[in-house]
């Protein structure tokens, strides 16, 4: 059995993956209007990324994703820093997360009546729209000179670093179209990265990825490969989530993902959140109970989402919770 079908197996059928991680540590006062987004804090406030982490893991959290999303060479060496800067601090992110976890598990481990599983890291690695910081991994369009080659040149060194840097999954993070698909499977293979991955989509709409393709055409690119273990959505508003699942469920036998994020909507120009009727009188966490039932085995939440969400999602789910 593979880390993630064992996680899922002690976790009772469904390991629940953390929540925003950006917007978490702007509750905590970190300043992230800045291209390098949550990564500013790699180099500003890495005690803020080690307590959201830690935020996370008493909240019931099993995946913990590091701050790597909107981290990149490109992004590094525009800040004015070397090579081996840049590398060294997508590193840190897996060793801020990795330290978060262990340390966590130590306590826990002190406890007479652990309630914990032990978690995993994933290595966050946002797409190509992310890092040009614009609001375009919502819209899937990277314009006519991108090509498949181009965005592996673009992934390729982040990748190499992350998987050697020691966490316990890769994970790819709102992949709005399928050229980025078929790049990062490629990419893989290339590569022959040894660390499992999953692959998440962004939708805008519930029925398609943002870029308007199907869910279909993509899943198929995907199956091909043996080094995704796990498919999914995330940042994707919830009231999406089911239909999604139930249309993964067709395409796939894959593990399927799903970490949502609040409902609110993300304006790439002026870099705030609006905010959007959309749950209904249905709560996040009992939403997440019908996507367990759906068919997701890993669930969580993404922006605007927080500790107190995850707290409830791993109560729903597993029936027991941090504090
Ligand atoms: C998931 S979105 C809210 C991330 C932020 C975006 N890449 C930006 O920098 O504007
Ligand atoms: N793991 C990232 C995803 C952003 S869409 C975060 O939560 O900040
Ligand atoms: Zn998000």
């Amino acid at each position: 059995m593979g880390v993630v079908e064992e996680l899922v197996a002690k976790a009772g059928g469904c390991a629940v993956i953390d929540g925003g991680f950006a917007t978490q540590l702007e509750a905590l006062g970190a300043d992230i209007n800045d291209p390098l987004w949550s990564a500013a804090c790699l180099i500003a406030k890495p005690h803020l990324v080690k307590e959201v982490h830690m935020q996370y893991l008493e909240a019931g959290a099993d995946i913990i994703i590091s701050s790597s999303y909107q981290a990149t060479i490109p992004g590094f060496l525009a800040r004015g820093m070397t090579l081996d800067e840049a590398e060294g601090l997508l590193r840190t992110s897996v060793k801020l997360a990795l330290e978060a976890r262990d340390e966590f598990w130590k306590s826990t481990l002190r406890k007479s009546k652990p309630i914990y599983n032990r978690a995993l890291v994933a290595a966050s690695i946002g797409s190509y729209g992310a890092y040009l910081a614009d609001g375009s991994e919502y819209s899937g369009s990277y314009g006519a000179d991108i090509t498949t080659e181009k965005l592996k040149d673009f992934h390729r060194r982040r990748l190499q670093v992350l998987a050697g840097a020691g966490p316990d999954l890769i994970a790819f993070e709102a992949i709005p179209n399928k050229m980025e698909a078929q790049a990062l499977v490629e990419l893989l293979e290339e590569e022959n990265i040894q660390v499992p991955s999953w692959i998440c989509f962004s939708s805008v709409d519930g029925k398609h990825l943002c870029s308007g393709e199907s869910f279909a055409d993509c899943l198929q690119i995907l199956n091909a490969s043996e080094k995704v273990s796990i498919v999914g959505v995330n940042c994707t508003p919830p009231q999406f989530i089911e239909g999604i699942i139930c249309e993964l469920r067709k395409q796939t036998k894959k593990a399927i993902a799903v970490y949502p994020n609040s409902g609110e909507i993300w304006d790439g120009r002026a870099k705030r959140w609006l905010s959007a009727e959309c749950l209904g009188h249905k709560s996040f966490d009992a939403l997440a109970k019908r996507w367990q039932e759906a068919g997701a085995t890993l669930i969580g939440g993404c922006c605007r989402t927080t500790p107190s969400t995850i707290r409830a999602v791993s109560k729903i789910l597993k029936g027991r919770t941090g504090h």
